[in-house]
């Protein structure tokens, strides 16, 4: 039947007349949203079986977005950290760290290999670029004891900055490299004693799915895998392949194998849990898939979790929205804000829009929204 198959085969049923009806309703009732918003996020709740799980992502962006207020300081409105970029790519930890500026960080850091550093910098002066990760290649005459000391050396060098950001992203970019790999498990166990919040996307869920341990039952780990990812993760955590027939109750089951940490599985629609409850974004997006639109989602993601946080005892925020998981309300922001920046691309360059044509859009779709 239609609710078990793919967002595909749904819409050719959303043609039944009492469907259409409620969309005519929606579009009558929904003001901000486009047409294809409204039938898309309809086409979810039918897919749901009618449970309303398409989350309210323009209240939660407003909700949840500081104001511009004069007597903030540099800083306050977030400090980000990107752990990523080594010999292959440079693009990935780019893209996180310079779209968290884009939304609104003040500050966003890069660790990555020295080699990385240097294209990096010169992509953008904004970006604070710490050139200390080593890869294997690079040390391959140097004996277990001084690989050692060189462990120890990065990871006192991003100690001295650690307790500053508000969020670490920990995967685009990074790379597969053994050395590296076990020096950032050290600095995401270093990140978890200090409760700083982290975003693990990219190779960072490749090292996380071969040691769970990482990121098990911390409350302020998200995973945002892709397809890919996600299937490497359930075969792992669940011990099964995926099946697209549970799609909420598998989601679940992973969120709570791993001590409810959130996951953002991406996709045609995103699909966040903490393992309370599923939640979809569905906004129509683009039909491109260029390369490095998920590393957007998770510099996104960092800034609007940590936004999330520190409004979490405003009394202006709505309550719905104070009752739901700043990890969660995170991950449907950055989620939302990516979909309708990489709409905007697509309207101006069609096909030939890139990852850098979303960033630039990701400011302008935000000024529409406040
Ligand atoms: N400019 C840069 O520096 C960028 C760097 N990046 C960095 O690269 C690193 C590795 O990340 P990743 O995403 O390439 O690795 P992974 O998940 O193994 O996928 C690889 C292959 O899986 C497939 N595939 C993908 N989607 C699928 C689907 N829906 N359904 C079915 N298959 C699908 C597809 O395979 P193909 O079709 O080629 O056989 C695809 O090529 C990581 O650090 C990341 O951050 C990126 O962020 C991009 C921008
Ligand atoms: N089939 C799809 N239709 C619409 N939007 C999609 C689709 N697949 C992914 N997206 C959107 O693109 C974003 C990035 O997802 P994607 O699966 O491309 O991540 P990724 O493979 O990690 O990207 P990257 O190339 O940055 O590593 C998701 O948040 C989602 O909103
Ligand atoms: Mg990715």
């Amino acid at each position: 039947m239609f609710v078990k198959h793919g967002m595909n085969s749904g819409f050719s049923s959303l043609a039944s007349s009492s469907v259409l009806r409620r969309q005519q309703f929606l579009i009558r009732s929904l003001k901000g949203y486009s047409v294809s918003d409204k039938i898309r996020m309809e086409a979810v709740k039918c897919l749901s079986g009618g449970a309303s799980l398409e989350a309210n992502a323009e209240s939660v962006l407003r909700a949840i977005t500081p104001s511009l207020d004069p007597t903030r300081h540099k800083g306050q409105a977030g400090k980000i950290a990107v752990i990523g970029g080594c010999r292959e790519y440079t693009g990935a930890p780019y893209f996180a760290a310079i779209s968290a500026l884009k939304i609104g960080a003040d500050l966003s850091h890069v660790f990555c290999t020295e080699g990385a550093a240097t294209v990096i910098k010169s992509y953008s002066p904004e970006l604070i670029v710490h050139p200390i990760l080593e890869e294997s290649y690079n040390i391959s005459g140097v004996n277990d004891e001084g690989k050692r000391d060189i462990s120890k050396k990065i990871l006192s060098e991003f100690d001295k900055w650690m307790e500053r950001f508000d969020c670490l992203v920990v995967g685009p970019g990074l790379g597969r490299d053994p050395f590296l790999l076990e020096c950032v498990s050290k600095i995401m166990t270093r990140a978890r004693q200090s409760n700083v919040p982290i975003v693990v996307d990219g190779d960072g869920l490749f090292l996380v799915t071969n040691s769970i341990e990482l990121v098990s039952g911390y409350r302020l780990a998200v995973l945002t895998p892709n397809v890919n990812e996600y299937k490497r993760l359930v075969q792992k955590v669940l011990g099964c392949d995926v099946n697209d027939q549970n799609t909420h109750g598998e989601l679940l089951s992973l969120s709570k194998q791993i001590g409810n940490v959130t996951i953002l599985r991406k996709g045609k629609s995103d699909l966040i849990s903490d393992g309370e409850k599923v939640q979809s974004v569905s906004i129509y997006g683009s039909p491109r898939r260029c390369g490095g639109q998920g590393d957007i989602l998770s510099g996104s993601v960092a800034v609007f979790l940590s936004w999330a946080r520190q409004c979490n005892s405003a009394a202006e925020r709505e309550s719905t929205i104070s009752r739901t998981n700043p990890t969660v309300l995170g991950c449907i922001a950055g989620s939302a804000l990516l979909r309708k920046a990489a709409a905007l691309a697509f309207e101006h360059k069609k096909r030939s829009t890139l990852t850098t044509d979303i960033i630039e859009h990701l400011g302008q779709r935000y000024t529409h929204l406040s």
